[in-house]
């Protein structure tokens, strides 16, 4: 039997993908794993149950990771489950930026008791008219699953399109369509664009990375769109660039006291993956994610730790280990299952920065005992019996 808690609403389309043999609880220090959204968990203890946290969706800046990982507690995210979602909700962005679509439909609100309405709008309409995306240059930094799919999308509605990743996976290059310039700098991509929009994840490296200085390289009214996190833009240079004119619209998702209501400024709340489609598949694939590694000790799609499969675990027992990646700890392991006569059926190990994680097939019972000397080695963070 396994506990799960949801710090936040879950899709219920993931949730009933388990099984009877996990219960939801209430206490998130009793659970096995936790399900998560946007929920904050950098001030949580975990009790000592906690192995594993699926964040259904993609940022996972409001995790501890590296504590996480010292406590031997394995996080997933759900890469590329809600793209889709946000890259809708940023060409929508960009239109909202380009035409006063906003300030008309507000219009026919206030006048909606007018009876010449009809004939009024035509007059007042001049005030609310626009520009086309077709043929204006897109900037997007971050060619990640978001990214790749808003670069495409927007090369598809005409706009000339720039893009820049020093870090991009081989997968996301291939997705990419070969008419999107590669930008060698993100100076480069400030300087050219007319539309900048910002797809990397909130690290130390990132925050704060559209500053005073990246806007003043900016051109004159540029449409900076930011569906990423907050903390990658300094929100108050940000604002002095709305009132000075230099930007002339921040399309941002998510709302904060300095942003929220500066003239300019086009706030959401929050909404970029906020669609059924989205919010369903993050949470299939976060449910999957955590039932696998709590049945079969696999991981996959792990923000902390190495990806490793051995596959179900059969007929024989599996023993997985969370460790410090650290010299001869297999040597430590074998030493112990050699020492009470196991037979080691197969074994993989696999390694992420400084944390390394082995998962054993043994084809005999594992008694406790050695389970106990297992953990015993030093840098051994978490050892489980599977089956
Ligand atoms: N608004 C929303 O509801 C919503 C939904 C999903 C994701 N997000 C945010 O968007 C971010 C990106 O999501 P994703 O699914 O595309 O993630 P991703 O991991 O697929 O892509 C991130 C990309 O950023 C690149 N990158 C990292 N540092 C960079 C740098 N300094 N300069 C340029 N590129 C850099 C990486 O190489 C990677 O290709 C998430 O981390 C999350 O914070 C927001
Ligand atoms: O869960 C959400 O609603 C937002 C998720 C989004 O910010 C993400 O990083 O995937």
């Amino acid at each position: 039997m396994y506990k799960y808690h949801c710090l936040n609403p879950i899709s219920e389309v993931g949730l009933e993908r388990l099984t009877e043999a996990y219960v939801p609880v209430s206490d998130a220090k009793t659970a096995d794993a936790i399900l998560v959204r946007s929920a904050g968990m950098h001030d949580m203890e975990f009790g000592e149950n906690l192995k594993a946290i699926a964040r259904a969706g993609a940022g996972v800046n409001n995790i501890p990771l590296e504590k996480c990982a010292e406590e031997g507690i394995v996080v997933f995210n759900t890469p590329g489950a809600n793209a889709n979602g946000v890259k809708e909700l940023v060409i929508a962005g960009m239109l909202l930026a380009s035409r006063d679509i906003l300030g008309g439909i507000n219009w026919v609100q206030e006048n909606e008791e007018d009876g010449n309405i009809a004939k009024d709008a035509e007059k007042a309409k001049k005030a609310f008219a626009g520009c086309e995306l077709e043929g204006k240059k897109l900037g997007v930094i971050g060619l990640g699953a978001i990214g790749v799919l808003v670069a495409n999308a927007a090369m598809h509605l005409g706009m000339d399109v720039y893009g820049y990743d020093p870090y991009v996976s081989v997968e996301s290059a291939w997705k990419l369509s070969r008419n999107i310039h590669h930008a060698k700098s993100v100076d480069e991509l400030y300087k050219e664009c007319d539309y900048i929009t910002i797809h990397v994840p909130a690290m130390e490296s990132t925050k704060g990375m559209i500053d005073s200085n990246a806007i003043s390289l900016m051109k004159k009214d540029v449409v900076v769109l930011n569906f990423a996190r907050n903390v990658l833009v300094d929100e108050e240079a940000m604002v002095d660039a709305l009132i000075s004119g230099k930007v002339k619209h921040y399309v941002t998702d998510f709302p904060t006291p300095i942003v929220a209501g500066v003239k300019g400024a086009i706030v959401i709340p929050h909404l970029g993956a906020s669609t059924e489609e989205s919010e369903d598949n993050c949470a299939k694939m976060a449910v999957k994610e955590m039932v696998d590694y709590l049945e079969n000790g696999n991981i996959t799609n792990s923000v902390n730790y190495p990806n490793c499969n051995m596959g179900k675990v059969g007929d024989n027992k599996r023993i997985v280990l969370l460790h410090h990646n650290v010299p001869n700890m297999i040597g430590q392991f074998t030493k112990v299952l050699a020492r009470d006569n196991m037979n080691i059926a197969d074994l993989v190990n696999k390694s992420k920065g400084g944390y390394a994680y082995t998962m054993i097939d043994i084809d005999s019972d594992v008694p406790e005992t050695v389970a106990e000397d297992l953990r015993a080695i030093k840098d051994v963070l978490r050892v489980r019996v599977l089956n």
